[in-house]
């Protein structure tokens, strides 16, 4: 087939995709009429992931050249253009522009939504809490430096829920103006420095590492001073205009969990997560008597982590955070809830999500 005959048939397709992309935003328009109706959440996160692992089936089992990656991408931006005609969606975010939770939001909600940058984590809360925006994105856990006490903390003394959760592989850039032979100086924040460092040594054994205090100051730097490079987002390096000279292995990509955090927790999809914060009193063998509980109830506990207690100067509290696999509103669960008061412990249900089964990249 000669190539004006290929591209004949590229825009035949094409004016079929868009009549049937218009015919699914009809439906998706009704759906939207309905939730709003009904008082529902127009975002609904185990929709999205379960629709999403049935395309990639369908596209495996027909053996499709497209990749996994791929059609979730396409997928992303064709719901985020349904969730932007069912409603004007707003996401806030832990920013500056261009970071890593920046990065992610876009990656998890597409390019049809608006998105407010926040300075602060207590920024991002109150956003949501006084319905500013629909939704707001903050990181919770970095495979390297454990869990991101600051969200977890608010989460306690806040009504806010977490809505959904996202498994995200980071992988850093070294954005420039110029090319890799004119880059002398690396700025970077001094975390994402320390874990780039082996393949930067590789890459760039003649270039001096400078700690910046952000991303989005390296990224300045980059910029403005020849000769200089940054590491960062791929978003960043859009933002500031500058190139992608190199990016992280995949052997030095790291892991990061992000909550999106809403005004309620999800309804029950079958394959849900919840977090719980539970409150006892310091002493031998209290973590074991609150596991013993799970365990009786045959809950499964997949993550614990300890926190002080603010304003325990005694130190006679003990404060657990606990991912429970299970949705809040389930028998087992409500049931062990109950064990643990009547037990004396405190208990906060900080939101039940869909269990997320893929890292997502970009
Ligand atoms: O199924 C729904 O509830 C929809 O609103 C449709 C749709 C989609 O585009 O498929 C859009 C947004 C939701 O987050 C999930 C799915």
């Amino acid at each position: 087939m000669s190539l004006e005959d290929t591209r004949i048939k590229i825009d035949a397709i094409d004016q079929q995709l868009i009549r049937l992309l218009n015919e699914r935003a009809e439906l998706v328009h009704v759906i939207g009429e309905i939730k709003k109706k009904d008082g529902l959440d127009i975002y609904v996160p185990g929709r999205e992931e379960k629709l999403l692992r049935k395309l990639c089936e369908l596209n495996s089992a027909q053996q499709g050249l497209l990749t996994e990656k791929a059609i979730r991408a396409i997928f992303r931006e064709i719901m985020s253009a349904a969730l932007a005609l069912e409603n004007s969606m707003k996401i806030s975010f832990l920013g500056p522009a261009g970071s890593w939770t920046h990065q992610v939001a876009i990656n998890k909600f597409g390019n049809s939504v608006s998105y407010v940058a926040e300075a602060s984590t207590e920024g991002v809360f109150s956003r949501v809490a006084c319905q500013g925006v629909d939704y707001g994105v903050l990181p919770i856990e970095h495979s390297t430096e454990g869990a991101v006490h600051h969200t977890l903390d608010h989460l306690v003394d806040s009504e806010l829920q977490i809505y959904a959760e996202i498994l995200w592989k980071v992988e850093t850039v070294v954005m420039a103006k110029g090319d890799v032979a004119s880059v002398k100086v690396i700025y970077g924040h001094p975390q994402m420095l320390a874990q780039c460092r082996p393949w930067l040594g590789q890459c760039y054994p003649h270039a001096t590492l400078i700690e910046s205090a952000s991303s989005s100051l390296a990224a300045t730097h980059a910029e403005s001073e020849p000769g200089t490079a940054a590491l960062g987002t791929p978003l960043s390096a859009e933002l500031h205009g500058l190139r992608v000279l190199s990016t992280s292995p995949r052997e030095h990509a790291t892991r990061a969990r992000f909550i999106i955090l809403g005004r309620r927790s999800g309804a029950p999809t079958g394959h849900d997560n919840t977090m719980l914060m539970v409150h006892a009193r310091d002493r031998v063998g209290a973590l074991l008597e609150v596991l013993q509980v799970f365990a009786s109830r045959n809950v499964n506990v997949r993550q614990i982590e300890n926190r002080p207690v603010p304003g325990d100067l005694t130190g006679e509290q003990a404060r657990f955070f606990l991912e429970i696999s299970g949705h809040h509103e389930e028998t087992s669960l409500q049931e062990t809830i109950h064990d643990l008061t009547a037990q004396g412990a405190k208990v906060k249900v900080l939101g039940s999500y869909p269990a997320p089964g893929w890292v997502e990249e970009r």
